[in-house]
């Protein structure tokens, strides 16, 4: 089977994971709205998310901050400053891309082995490259580029009535600052020492020079971060822990080793103030892309918050009875992304015919814990709804369940298969005189009769994370 994106964006919008945003008015370039399928599959995804950062672990805390921040945030973070990516304009199309993205498609297309990531490299470096292979423009075909010139990702709007430079806000470009700025507030009111998180889940939003590969790369898009703060010294051994975490994460959540790898950054790629990044990439459809940056911060984002703010944002620790700026560890985590990889990777057509009947079943083998239906209540007729109905309203007090009483039986579990539902429940005739119901499981399709009253304590470990 090949699985292309132009595949997964048609299921996608068939099925009602993510359609294209503002569809009725010709859409808004780059923007999609998740449907009623996606909106449960990326609730599952946060979730399981909180559940392994926040709460099952001893060591973090979560918070929710504002979008819009006091613009000196950015001044302090950097992104003011420094936060853009390089611009080149093909002068015979008039068409813009990110100079480091047309290098790295070109070499991948042609199988040049880059030496260093592209990330890394000085402007100059990249009119080299693209003079020296004679880089063609990738929507005309010519070679007739600008300069590549800086582009700010932050988007930029007014606070209050009047719309002057001195009401200027920007809806924040990652999730971070919040938590940065917000640090002696946790701190203090959780009473937590060092080392311990703070994570978030939210919408950044970034004015992206060449958004696409559907959900991968959009302006608007939710991260989910953790800040690690630690004992200065101890953070390289914080920074394998959580590249670990985060990797097992992606594992147990039904991620092949085969389609995830970890890529180092080398030391022109690294930030000036990191002492080690990791990037979790993903094997998509298009190519390998970056899921995951997980990164040793040392003391930059505390320091320069401490310097632009004049607030002390040390932490005194009273075991050693000595004050110290953190080190922190962030791994950022883009949620719409980890939910592309997720249907990229669960999607499938399995050939389950014989030569005299072919037939093939679509069917996304999603974790249960992640599965937008959890459990398709089905009865055998329509004669039985009214008890099957009461299975249903049993199973949806815990459940996010889909009631089905609408065709054949095999075209009804088919259509479960195609949204990845785990279990379905046959309702039959037989179910009036024992009180037990068919469990079909989706991906073996093998069929066990269980009671009605046992169903809670039979489903109670199946969804388990
Ligand atoms: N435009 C975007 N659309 C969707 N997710 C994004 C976008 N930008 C960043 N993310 C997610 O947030 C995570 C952390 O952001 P980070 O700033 O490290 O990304 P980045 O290195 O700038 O990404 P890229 O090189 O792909 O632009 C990324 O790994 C990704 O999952």
């Amino acid at each position: 089977m090949e699985k292309t994106m132009d595949k997964i964006v048609q299921v996608a919008k068939a099925r009602g994971f993510v359609y294209p945003g503002s569809e009725i008015y010709g859409g808004l370039a780059n923007t999609w709205d998740y449907g009623n399928l996606g909106v449960e599959l990326k609730n599952n995804v946060k979730r399981a998310w909180w559940k392994k950062f926040i709460q099952e672990n001893p060591y973090n805390v979560g918070v929710d901050c504002a979008i819009l921040m006091n613009p000196q945030t950015w001044v302090a973070s950097g992104h003011l400053g420094g936060f853009s990516d390089p611009l080149m304009d093909c002068k015979e199309c008039h068409e813009r891309f990110r100079a480091d993205k047309i290098i790295e498609d070109f070499a991948q297309d042609n199988g040049i082995e880059l030496e260093t990531s592209v990330d890394g490299w000085t402007n100059e470096q990249m009119v080299d490259f693209i003079k020296e292979h004679n880089v063609p423009c990738p929507s005309c075909g010519k070679h007739n580029f600008t300069d590549i010139r800086q582009f700010n990702l932050m988007f930029k709007t007014f606070q209050g009535v009047t719309e002057d430079a001195k009401n200027t806000v920007y809806l924040r470009p990652e999730t971070a600052q919040g938590i940065f700025v917000n640090f002696k507030n946790v701190q203090r009111t959780s009473r937590k020492k060092i080392p311990f998180g703070i994570g978030q889940v939210g919408k950044s939003f970034r004015n992206e020079i060449t958004p696409g590969n559907f959900t991968f790369r959009t302006r608007e898009f939710e991260q989910m971060e953790l800040e690690f703060f630690c004992e200065p010294g101890t953070d390289l051994e914080w920074f394998k822990y959580w590249r670990g975490f985060c990797r097992d994460w992606l594992i147990s959540l039904g991620i092949k080793e085969d389609e995830m790898r970890l890529r180092d950054h080398d030391p022109a790629e690294l930030a000036f103030y990191s002492k080690g990044t990791t990037d979790i990439e993903f094997l998509f459809p298009f190519g390998w892309g970056e899921l995951w940056g997980i990164a040793d911060r040392t003391d930059y984002d505390l320091g320069r918050h401490q310097e632009v703010s004049g607030q002390d944002l040390t932490y005194f620790d009273d075991q050693k009875n000595e004050k110290y700026l953190p080190y922190v560890i962030e791994p950022s985590l883009g949620a719409d992304r980890v939910v592309l990889a997720f249907l990229c990777a669960a999607y499938d057509e399995e050939d389950i015919g014989t030569p005299e009947k072919p037939d093939v079943r679509t069917v996304f083998h999603f974790h249960p814990a992640l599965a937008p239906v959890k459990i398709g209540v089905l009865p055998l007729s329509k004669k039985l709804n009214e008890s099957a109905e009461k299975v249903f309203a049993q199973l949806s007090k815990t459940y996010n369940c889909e009631y089905d009483d609408r065709g054949t039986i095999g075209k009804r579990y088919r259509r479960q298969d195609e949204i990845g539902t785990p279990f379905c429940v046959t309702y039959d005739f037989d179910s009036e005189e024992d009180h037990c119901v068919t469990v079909r499981d989706r991906d073996t399709m093998e069929q066990e009769r269980i009671a009605i009253d046992e169903l809670d304590a039979y489903f109670a470990k199946k969804f388990e994370f």
